[in-house]
């Protein structure tokens, strides 16, 4: 569905995204996973053709996004990280705003807010003005409006950020039902957990570069299922395990503060880093 050859973009001698190879199946939820300044926005930012991009290419489903190219932008969803939204209007008018920018006859127009306006429990606070929404409502309706124009391929830039965490597992069931439902997802996060809950397959990216890539499951395998942390010479320190057993062998011939644990994806991004994903 989304092919992205050797895409580089470089603001003066910062290369924001450098020489990225990605490739995203129909159906695929995948994420982009790293720290402040990785290049994720850069990235979604040039596949909705927000940026121009530097060299390289994207394609989706065949085609070069480009602003002009009604089929593509068809295609494509996008929720961006900061709010958008006309806050002076209502959510109706929002939904119904992007449904007239779209083409869309106004008969379908309606019904579709409706549909999405209670698929993300919102249809009474429809003729609200969004300034009088909270941060999560202002998310979900940004969510919903993306989806107005049934798009294939959803662009999600760190779509919980500085929600609370009961209204992000919401905002993780929708998301989810999304997927089960056939919609390709392409999610930026430094959730880790958001990352190994949500995602098929995780992409972390550092200063510019796609580090590793695979499921969740398959990256936590490459480094070891089990992680000893300790603290010598001043610093935590970890050492990985395939087994439990292995692990709780090396932990018992250490002394003083000792965990062990089954290993995360932020234990894989410092394995192949030396950084934390939260840095
Ligand atoms: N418009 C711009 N002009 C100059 N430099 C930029 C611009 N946008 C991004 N950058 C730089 O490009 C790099 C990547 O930034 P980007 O926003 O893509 O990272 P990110 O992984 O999305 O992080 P964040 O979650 O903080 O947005 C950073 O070094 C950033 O300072």
């Amino acid at each position: 569905m989304l092919v992205i050859k050797d895409l580089v973009k470089k603001y003066g001698d910062i290369t924001a995204v450098d020489h990225l190879n990605l490739e995203i199946g129909k159906g695929e939820f995948f994420g982009l996973l790293g720290p402040n300044g990785a290049g994720k926005t850069t990235t979604v930012r040039m596949i909705s053709t927000l940026t121009p991009m530097t060299s390289g290419s994207i394609s989706i489903d065949g085609q070069s996004p480009d602003r002009n190219l009604t089929s593509v932008k068809l295609k494509i969803g996008v929720v961006p990280q900061h709010n958008n939204l006309e806050s002076e209007m209502t959510a109706w008018e929002n939904l119904e705003m992007h449904g007239r920018l779209y083409n869309m006859p106004k008969a379908i127009r309606r019904k579709r807010i409706v549909e999405l306006l209670e698929f993300t429990e919102l249809s009474d606070r429809a003729g609200d003005l969004v300034k009088t929404f909270s941060g999560g409502m202002k998310r979900k309706l940004m969510i919903a409006r993306a989806l107005m124009h049934r798009p294939e391929l959803l662009l999600l830039d760190e779509p919980t950020v500085g929600l609370d965490p009961a209204v992000r597992r919401k905002i993780w069931d929708l998301l989810k039902s999304l997927s089960s439902n056939g919609l390709t997802v392409l999610l930026t996060t430094h959730y880790i957990e958001e990352a190994e809950i949500l995602c098929h397959r995780v992409g972390l990216m550092d200063k510019g570069k796609l580090v590793e890539l695979g499921s969740p499951d398959k990256l936590i395998e490459k480094v070891g299922k089990f992680v000893v942390e300790f603290f010598e010479d001043g610093e935590t320190k970890r050492e990985f395990f395939e087994t439990r057993d292995d692990a709780v062998v090396f932990a018992s011939k250490l002394h003083g503060s000792v965990k062990i644990r089954s290993s995360n994806l932020e234990d894989v991004f410092i394995k192949f880093t030396n950084r934390r994903v939260g840095d």
